[in-house]
């Protein structure tokens, strides 16, 4: 596997390195640390709360001042203002009285220490937000995740771990090794568990990041972090998919192998700690395996992914960010799917495609003749056009520079063919014009009753133009290839998370939960109605928030 297993605490916390203090896109913040930081806040959050549920005095965060024009001060990346909140929100519209339960969302919301940038939107200590929706009544709050990489940066006023594309300095020679061998232990990754949430079989709700030791279980109530998720088994390895696939009845997902290249495909049971493997796929090209951020599966088969945008264990011993961060664009490499029996580990199909670029897939699903034999595997994504470029525009400078230029690189709803005959080669192709969702095309999320089946509706964000990141939310029919968008000028609205009304039959009888953050800093909660996808609610917060990324559904009891 990728390097040894144990993790070993960190005895000392370095500053950042020099380089990136005089990273020159950054501006100079006040001198205000974690914990003791006084920081007027705009204005009282309070405001159009219908009611407030003190918890305790909230740490106040300090958050960018105002210094440029553009998008400078957008809330959607603005650090979060305090570490905790929670109250009733006034709700304009209606809330279904079906739904009751709890939305969470997870997100890095923090982007500096003391007076510290970090640079990349990836970088951000984890902000966990929850809206419990209880009889058209909705509670919201919101909570810092107390992992180590937090707390030491707290405790210490700088960086102490490694976080996607921020390094800790090392004072002398010796520390570097030491830094070097804390790196190959695992010890200075981060455990910032700042990507998704999800809610296990067993009701336990874990926080999880693509560190295996940033997965962290927090309770969904209260949002209190309750300690780190042990993996009981001994399979190793540093990394895995940030997003692993979550049924009640199992937790799928895949750890890369950077050493012989390739994945472990593993499966653990609800109530257990321990992966067990499934399956064993080996790289076909490259020096190391494919970023798998994320993978789909269909009924019977789990779906890996190797991208030529590769791991790349070089460039995670620097202490620079390089263009691609940890990763390394490999075209001659190719681009492979590769399709694997979920009850047997075996490897049905392994097709080259062509060369392409995603974070999130949708869903898979496979494909039938008259007979009922599975002749293909269909596998939806959020594809960039082989372009990399999007891991540069989700920089902070370019994110808060949006000045009205349109710089959004394109991206479609890419639909992988993969045959099942034996043939060599699968196809991918856009699976509607992506004219009709604005060529802005990620943050995805479908009705989970269709998890590998054959399913009609995706959501997901779009993009209006001109724009520097996707700001609408659209509902895509891959049967009809339309799409319906919701805009809002100014707004970043986070991914539409899709709740199905109990009892559905329809496969869009439901709603979509999304998070809005506008320029102005305010901020609000969202309802669209899956069918039509008009909004039936909204409610504002007393802030705005910053911009999350994945969410989860936690039903009521
Ligand atoms: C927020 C998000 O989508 C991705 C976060 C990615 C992270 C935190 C990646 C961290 C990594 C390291 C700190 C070193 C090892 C490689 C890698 C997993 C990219
Ligand atoms: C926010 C994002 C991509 C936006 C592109 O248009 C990707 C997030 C990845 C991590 O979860
Ligand atoms: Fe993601």
């Amino acid at each position: 596997m990728a390097s040894l297993a144990f993790s070993a605490k960190l005895g000392r916390c370095i500053s950042p390195s020099n380089a990136m203090v005089s990273d020159q896109y950054e501006s100079k913040r006040e001198g205000l640390s974690f914990g003791k930081g006084i920081f007027a806040r705009k204005r009282d959050p309070r405001d159009s709360v219908v009611t407030k549920v003190a918890t305790q005095a909230p740490t106040v965060i300090p958050s960018l001042e105002k210094e440029l024009a553009g998008d400078r001060n957008h809330v959607a990346w603005t650090s979060v203002q305090q570490e905790r909140w929670e109250g009733e929100l006034a709700v304009e519209g209606e809330i279904p009285l079906w739904l009751n339960g709890t939305y969470l969302r997870n997100g890095p919301g923090l982007w500096h220490i003391g007076s510290y940038n970090f640079r990349h939107l990836f970088d951000g200590y984890a902000t966990l937000v929850r809206l419990h929706f209880e009889n058209g009544r909705l509670i919201a709050g919101h909570r810092q995740i107390e992992s180590e990489a937090y707390k030491a940066a707290k405790n210490n006023n700088k960086l102490c771990y490694r976080e996607f594309s921020e390094v800790p300095k090392f004072d002398n020679f010796l520390a570097y090794i030491g830094e070097l061998a804390n790196l190959f232990s695992g010890a200075s990754l981060t455990d910032n568990a700042n990507t998704g949430v999800v809610k296990l079989g067993d009701g336990r709700v874990v926080c999880l990041t693509e560190t295996q030791k940033g997965s962290i279980i927090v309770d969904p109530n209260t949002l209190d972090t309750l300690g780190k998720f042990e993996y009981s088994d001994s399979l190793g390895g540093l990394i895995h998919s940030a997003h692993p696939i979550v049924t009640d009845t199992e937790f799928l997902t895949l750890l890369p192998d950077l050493l012989k290249p390739g994945y472990l495909v593993v499966r653990m049971e609800p109530g257990s700690n321990e992966r067990k493997v499934i399956g064993r796929v080996d790289c076909r090209g490259g020096p190391a395996p494919g970023w798998v951020h994320s993978f789909p599966v269909t009924e019977h088969y789990v779906i890996v992914p190797e991208m030529p945008l590769r791991y790349c264990a070089q460039n995670l011993l620097k202490a620079e960010p390089t263009p691609l961060y940890k990763f390394e664009w490999h075209p001659d490499s190719k681009g492979f799917m590769h399709v694997m029996c979920k009850a047997s580990g075996n490897i049905v199909a392994s097709v080259e495609v062509p060369l392409y670029v995603t974070f999130h897939f949708i869903n898979a699903y496979e494909e039938k003749d008259e007979d009922g034999r599975v002749t293909a595997i269909i596998a939806d994504c959020c594809e960039h056009h082989a372009d990399t470029t999007i891991l540069e525009r989700l920089r902070l400078q370019n994110l808060r520079a949006f000045m009205g230029e349109d710089v959004l690189p394109d991206a479609r709803v890419g639909r992988f063919i993969i045959p099942l005959d034996g043939s060599p080669y699968g196809k991918l192709e856009a699976a509607l014009d992506p004219e009709e969702h604005g060529k802005g095309m990620d943050m995805c999320s479908f009705n989970p009753a269709y998890l590998g089946k054959k399913y009609r509706y995706a959501y997901a964000c779009g993009a209006q133009r001109p724009c520097n990141f996707p700001n609408t939310l659209t509902k895509i029919d891959l049967f009809e290839k339309k799409a319906k968008n919701w805009y809002e000028e100014g707004a970043v609205p986070s991914e539409p998370f899709f709740v199905a009304r109990p009892g559905a039959t329809e496969e869009d009888d439901g709603v979509l939960i999304s998070m809005i953050s506008e320029k102005n800093g305010d901020g609000y909660a969202l309802l669209l109605d899956g069918s039509t996808f008009e909004e039936i609610a909204r409610a504002k917060f007393p802030y705005g928030l910053p911009y999350g990324l994945h969410g989860c559904w936690v039903p009521k009891k």
